[in-house]
């Protein structure tokens, strides 16, 4: 049976509607039945966060609706974790943590699960900092009860653990590098398919290699990097779905996940999936926030197709009108239904037309040995004829280096 959550808010001005929502659908990824909503507008109480009165509010909608869990917008030092615990007697998470959350039950690869646990003792960290601070200032009040020694220790393990998962991740992501540099020696052009979370990139990603990966329609049903090897008119690519973004994701965990997202720097083309069945206002904050990311990551922005995705769901007027937002950004912009299949052909064209080094060349070989499927397998085949005395001529296109090792093993056979 799922969770009952009660999901609370504190804004500073006025209610932001686009939290919430974006609130509820995490707390929903996540497997909770949200069972109420709580919203104030006020400065933060140092004690709770929200105010005191609504304390009391609070604590009868969670004995009312028999929640399980609190779950707060806004992010909760640990003495207010530790106040709220104690007042509404149910589990008090912000919004980092049910990130975390997610995080933990989607991760599938050693990479993932290590990235999990480092953004999670980050956290950690800086509790233990506050308990120090606190005991320093003698206000623990029984509050983690270890003492000041005991938060010490702690706080050194978890410095020492957190080196150590940095260094296994650092080689890891070394591994990496070496595995796309071998794959771009190998012929195959990259394509990495990114957007904010939700746009459809697993779908569109099923839809250019034809085969299945987890799709629910929640957020982050693509943790790892997952990597697929297809052909796209012709041409041999690997394509990668992924981690989805999300806009004020906090910075211990952009940092975190950096392992997953960096590999889109080494990408030949990065299609950045936009969900355009939103509204304006969505589509841009969704867009600003991807491709800031991108910008942090180093990408340029001359390798990125926007695919402008979920054309089903709309009227032509609506999807001209949308595409121009975009198209102001001075990126190709392709209108596509991932799921109808709808727009992929123009999508494969804009793609191609943006892998570099490309070249044609005429090739002769032999009709025996199997240097046909090493062709095949590297490059993208043109044209395909028998000669008089009994080779086979090919045109081909691909990359200029991987053309330039097939004529020199050619020459030598
Ligand atoms: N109508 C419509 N729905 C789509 C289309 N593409 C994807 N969807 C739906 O949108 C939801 C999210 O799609 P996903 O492919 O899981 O999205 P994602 O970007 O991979 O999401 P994360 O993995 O969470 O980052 C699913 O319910 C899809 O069925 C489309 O072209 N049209």
């Amino acid at each position: 049976m799922a969770k009952r959550a009660i999901l609370v808010f504190r804004f500073d001005y006025k209610a932001n509607d686009s939290s919430i929502r974006e609130l509820e659908e995490l707390a929903s990824a996540a497997g909770y039945e949200v069972v109420g909503t709580l919203i104030q507008t006020r400065v933060e109480d140092p004690k709770y966060n929200i105010g005191r009165g609504k304390v009391h509010e609070l604590r009868d909608m969670v004995t009312r609706e028999k929640a399980d869990k609190v779950i707060f917008f806004n992010t909760l030092k640990p003495s207010q974790t530790y106040n709220l615990r104690k007042e509404l007697g149910v589990d008090v998470i912000d919004r980092y943590e049910l990130i975390l959350e997610i995080f933990a039950q989607r991760a599938g690869s050693q990479e993932a699960k290590l990235q999990i646990e480092l953004a999670r003792l980050k956290r950690e960290v800086s509790f233990a900092r506050e308990y120090i601070n606190l005991s320093k200032r003698g206000e623990l009040h029984g509050f983690l009860g270890g003492g000041k020694y005991a938060v010490d220790a702690y706080y050194t393990y978890l410095s020492n653990r957190i080196a150590l998962i940095e260094r296994v991740l650092e080689k890891i992501r070394a591994q990496k590098n070496a595995r796309w540099a071998r794959r771009s020696e190998a012929g195959l052009y990259a394509v990495s398919l990114v957007g904010y979370t939700g746009a459809g990139k697993s779908t569109l990603f099923q839809r250019m290699t034809q085969e299945s990966v987890y799709i629910d329609g929640k957020p982050f049903a693509t943790l790892s990097t997952l990597s697929r090897r297809t052909k796209i008119l012709g041409y041999p690519v690997i394509v990668t779905d992924t981690i989805g973004f999300i806009d004020s994701l906090p910075e211990q965990l952009i940092d975190a996940f950096y392992t997953t997202l960096g590999e889109t720097l080494l990408a030949d083309v990065v299609v950045l999936v936009v969900d355009v069945s939103e509204d304006i206002g969505e589509i841009k904050r969704k867009f600003n926030a991807s491709i800031s990311v991108l910008s942090d990551l180093g990408v340029p922005l001359g390798k990125v197709v926007i695919a402008a995705n979920k054309i089903d769901l709309m009227e032509a007027e609506d999807i001209k009108r949308k595409a121009a937002v975009l198209q102001a950004s001075g990126l190709p912009v392709v209108p596509v239904s991932a799921k109808q299949g709808v727009g992929l052909k123009r999508l494969s064209e804009v793609i191609v037309s943006k892998f570099p080094d490309k070249v044609t060349e005429t090739l002769l070989i032999p009709s025996d040995g199997g240097m046909l499927e090493e062709v095949l397998t590297k490059c993208k085949v043109v044209d395909i004829s028998g000669t008089w005395d009994g080779k086979i001529r090919l045109v081909v296109e691909g990359r200029a280096n991987i053309i330039e090792k097939l004529k020199a093993r050619y020459r030598e056979q």
